[in-house]
């Protein structure tokens, strides 16, 4: 598994490493223009070569510096610059793989959601602790498909507890805004919203069932066999279709809330930078609680025949473990 081959025409590793990977999703695509930002953030460069073994990546990469203490944060629009790829179709395993190449230490992921309890307003923020995956199996969830290995990583807790109470505590500082702290998210395949009936049914699930959307499957699985620290930041936009006096969501009425979410995010990550500057990097960053963990994860045993491994798949994983050379 050594040695370049596995890495031409793939994204070349820049000399630093990215500290933090922010994944912006509907209604956030970029970290430029916020004045805030610029205050504690500078633009270092735009990775725009990010063809990796699983394909392209749905945007480059644009990284900054932190001006205090020249931490490098990256930002990736998970639909694409312009929202081109839905949430079946964004190439996944290429943006999860391009970070892990990029030796980022944590991924804080943020989208918007669509609310199943009266008490998360579109405008609230949910750091969900549980994930329920309602997609349907028509996205590629483990890069070991193909390879001829098995490896059954733990996801009984698909978030990183140490980065959502980071976020938890940051979130809460910020002036009229709620930031709820745990709750089990939803996901679906989409891209049509829910019926009535399944809204329905999600509710009746019970009172940990809190929000829906369509894009953390199979980003947070895929995290998680990278080794990496990954929390989801919800920012409910709609209340989805359970509420029998009101209009099922549609696209217009989410698109009232994106403002003010978007603001909110750029407050969150101005926050967390502000944080790494001053405290240093939080102990998940510092010491990877996941590591080494996929590759004990594998079942397939050394004595494995060869007919049933592909060489070439494997050789591909280099770009994502360099490590188990
Ligand atoms: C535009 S509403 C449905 C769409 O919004 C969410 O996207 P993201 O998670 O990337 O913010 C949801 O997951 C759906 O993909
Ligand atoms: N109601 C909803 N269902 C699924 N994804 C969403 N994203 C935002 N609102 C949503």
């Amino acid at each position: 598994m050594t040695g370049p081959s596995a890495r031409s025409n793939t994204t070349a590793v820049p000399p630093y490493e990215i500290d933090l990977a922010i994944i912006g999703g509907t209604g956030f695509y970029h970290l430029d223009n916020n004045p805030d930002l610029k205050q504690v953030l500078k633009f270092v460069e735009t990775i725009h070569e990010t063809t990796t073994p699983w394909g392209k990546t749905s945007s480059p990469v644009t990284v900054y510096k932190t001006v205090t203490t020249g931490k490098y944060i990256g930002f990736l629009s998970r639909h694409g610059l312009h929202h081109e790829y839905s949430p079946t179709t964004v190439p996944y395993g290429a943006n999860m793989a391009l970070l892990k190449h990029l030796k980022v230490k944590a991924v804080v992921a943020f989208s918007s959601v669509g609310s199943l309890k009266e008490e998360l307003k579109p405008g609230d923020f949910v750091i969900p602790d549980q994930l329920i995956d309602r997609t349907k199996g028509v996205r590629q969830s483990s890069y070991f498909n193909e390879t001829g290995l098995v490896g059954h990583v733990s996801f009984g807790n698909p978030f990183c507890k140490e980065l959502g109470q980071f976020l938890h505590a940051l979130g809460k500082e910020i002036d009229n805004h709620e930031v709820h702290y745990n709750g089990t998210l939803i996901c679906m395949e989409g891209p049509q919203f829910s019926t009535r009936a399944e809204s329905l049914m999600y509710k009746s699930w019970g009172s940990e069932i809190s929000v829906i959307n369509m894009s953390c499957v199979p980003e947070s699985k895929l995290a998680r066999e990278l080794e990496l620290p990954y929390q989801m930041v919800c920012m409910v936009t709609d209340y989805d279709s359970w509420r029998l006096e009101e209009h099922p969501v549609t696209i217009d009425e989410i698109k009232k809330t994106l403002q003010k979410n978007n603001d909110n995010a750029f407050k969150i990550v101005c926050k967390i930078v502000t944080s790494l500057d001053q405290n240093g990097s939080p102990e998940f960053m510092a010491n990877n609680p996941y590591k080494g963990h996929t590759q004990s994860s594998i079942s397939t045993k050394p004595t494995r025949d060869p007919k049933h491994i592909n060489e070439q798949k494997i050789k591909e994983l280099n770009y994502i473990f360099p490590e188990w050379v």
